[in-house]
């Protein structure tokens, strides 16, 4: 272990000459919204649009891929090009999972990236405070996410019936960017993909090699868009952010 974190973290970098390349997967097929996610307007303005400025706006990120269904190359691509976003390198297309997904995009960033941000296509609220901090930690640790700490009660149920209640104050929902040493990230992910093991998130990845992934400040406004009512509430917190 101590062997591969110091092939992956043996260098110290300076925050100026921070760049990272920004992942988007946004190839998967909105079965739980119940139509696109990724083009419906939020308060006008595609989500898919709201995710890809937020990573062209932060200063750390040098250039974004995105990683899409063969059917949305096109329209995400003119959607880019019409915005004016400059740091869109490359529209491709994604893999049945999202872990392939990923794997596809952090195979075409240029050489000489190797700070890799992997950010959801459906999270388009994300700040740019939450960016430079996770960007910050990734490229000193190696691998780091952002967390917000879990609000309700979470029960563990099995056929119906609740099995045990775990101690909330360690549980966290991690969100993205998740931010790794690119080469890190892209062994671990094909090290799960050839054990067959379904991941949801990429920390989950540098996690099965038993390396530690740092925990970052979330924001409970940087919400993924996964059923239909995350839309209401994602145009509520847009009206709610202009107003503070
Ligand atoms: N094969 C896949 C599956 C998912 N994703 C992307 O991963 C992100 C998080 O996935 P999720 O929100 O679950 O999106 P979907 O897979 O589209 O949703 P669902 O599971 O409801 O079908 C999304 O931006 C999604 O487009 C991807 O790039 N490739
Ligand atoms: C990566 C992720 O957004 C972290 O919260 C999440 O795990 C994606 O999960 P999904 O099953 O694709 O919704």
């Amino acid at each position: 272990m101590a062997g591969l974190l110091s092939r992956f973290f043996g260098r110290e970098r300076k925050e100026a000459s921070i760049r990272c390349g920004a992942v988007v997967p946004a190839a998967g097929s909105s079965s739980r919204m119940g139509q696109d996610k990724l083009l419906l307007p939020l308060d006008g303005t595609p989500v898919i649009l709201r995710t890809l400025r937020a990573l062209e706006d932060c200063p750390h990120i040098a250039e974004i891929v995105v990683v899409t269904r063969e059917d949305l190359i096109v329209p995400i691509s003119g959607l880019c090009r019409e915005a004016g976003l400059t740091k869109v390198a490359k529209v491709i297309r994604g893999g049945k999972t999202r872990t392939e997904s990923v794997l596809a995009g952090l195979g075409e960033l240029s050489r000489g990236i190797d700070l890799a941000a992997i950010h959801d296509g459906a999270r388009p609220l994300v700040s740019q405070a939450l960016l430079e901090a996770v960007i910050t930690r990734g490229a000193h640790s190696g691998a780091a996410a952002p967390a917000v700490p879990v609000k309700d009660t979470i029960k563990v149920v099995r056929e119906g019936v609740v099995e045990r209640t775990p101690d909330r104050s360690v549980l966290y929902a991690v969100q993205t960017p998740q931010v790794f040493q690119r080469d890190l990230i892209a062994t671990a992910l094909k090290q799960a993909l050839a054990e067959g093991a379904a991941l949801t998130d990429d920390c989950s990845a540098v996690e099965r090699l038993g390396i530690g992934v740092a925990i970052t400040q979330g924001d409970y406004c940087n919400l993924k868009l996964t059923t239909p009512e995350d839309i209401a509430t994602a145009e509520a917190l847009l009206t709610w952010r202009e107003g503070s």
